[in-house]
């Protein structure tokens, strides 16, 4: 079966001292996996080191029958030469060119049917003549996905794409990944330090903490078990600069959930359903 091995260790400076990242872990070609881990843990050295961007002290990275780094043999191949796509946070696009030329530039063939195939899949074709400053962040991370995607490239890794974007942005395009992954199947690492987000695209996570890892697939159907839906009437909507914040009266306990304006569809008075997840809100007694 095509699978991935990597393995590697590299001594890191972490915020409370000086520490290893140690890390060894197989994947299936074609799998999506989320790199989970509080902020410091290793998750962008990771993937830099999968990139080819940094050496850790020694490794080994197989991706099917090719090395790409093994330092005991020497061998470390350039990141030009790994087929490695990558977005990050902030999407660098070209600013002098408009979002078709950023994808196309990005083709090994300009005339890649691949470059129309992308640009209509992730929603762009309206948008094909625009340039990046005339574009929302959602819209840009969008760019940087299909950038990343025309080369078809052997891995795909995400770090922290969309977390800059607001959840409403952030859920429409985590399933625009979904979709882009089910159409391609490219090997995806996607990394966030929200479980949450990776939790809404696959099971398969591994968390990092302090350079040490561990795969959290049970972890995530037990936080799945923990949810639970709960009826509530909305008592009170507080519009803030870029969210609001609803007040929710359940039988004993006041929920305080926070949304974007443009998601909000309650009411003040109306009986709604809460998923309720200890994380994702903030509790209050009643008083
Ligand atoms: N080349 C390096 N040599 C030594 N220490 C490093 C090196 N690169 C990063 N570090 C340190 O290793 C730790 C992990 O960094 P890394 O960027 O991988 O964390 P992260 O999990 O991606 O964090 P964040 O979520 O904030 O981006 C940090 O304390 C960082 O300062």
């Amino acid at each position: 079966m095509p699978m991935i091995h990597f393995h590697a260790r590299m001594n890191l400076e972490f915020a409370s001292g000086p520490g290893l990242l140690d890390v060894d872990f197989s994947l299936k070609t074609g799998s999506l996996i989320g790199l989970y881990g509080p902020s410091g843990s290793g998750k962008t050295t990771l993937l830099r080191i999968l990139a080819g961007l940094t050496q850790p002290e020694s490794g080994r990275i197989r991706v099917n029958d090719r090395f790409w780094l093994d330092t005991e043999k020497h061998i470390n191949l350039p990141t030009q030469q790994r087929n490695v796509g990558m977005v990050f946070q902030d999407a660098a696009l070209f600013p002098n060119m408009s979002v078709r030329q950023n994808v196309e530039f990005a083709a090994e063939n300009r005339r890649d049917p691949r470059v129309n195939e992308l640009l209509e899949l992730a929603g762009l074709q309206n948008l094909a003549d625009r340039k990046p400053v005339t574009l929302s962040g959602g819209q840009r991370q969008r760019v940087a996905l299909a950038r990343a995607l025309v080369r078809r490239p052997q891995v795909l890794l995400l770090d922290e794409p969309f977390s800059a974007l607001d959840r409403v942005t952030r859920d429409q395009l985590l399933n625009e990944l979904l979709r882009l992954h089910r159409k391609f199947g490219t090997t995806t690492v996607l990394v966030s330090h929200q479980l949450d987000e990776i939790q809404q695209v696959t099971d398969t996570v591994l968390e990092i903490e302090q350079g040490k890892m561990q795969w959290l697939e049970n972890k995530s159907e037990n936080r799945r078990a923990d949810k639970q839906s709960v009826s509530g009437i909305v008592t009170n909507i507080a519009f803030e600069s870029s969210k609001v914040r609803i007040q929710v009266q359940l039988a004993e306990t006041i929920i305080i959930v926070e949304q974007t304006p443009t998601a909000l569809e309650w009411q003040i008075g109306e009986t709604v359903k809460l998923n309720v997840d200890p994380e994702q809100f903030v509790r209050q007694s009643k008083s």
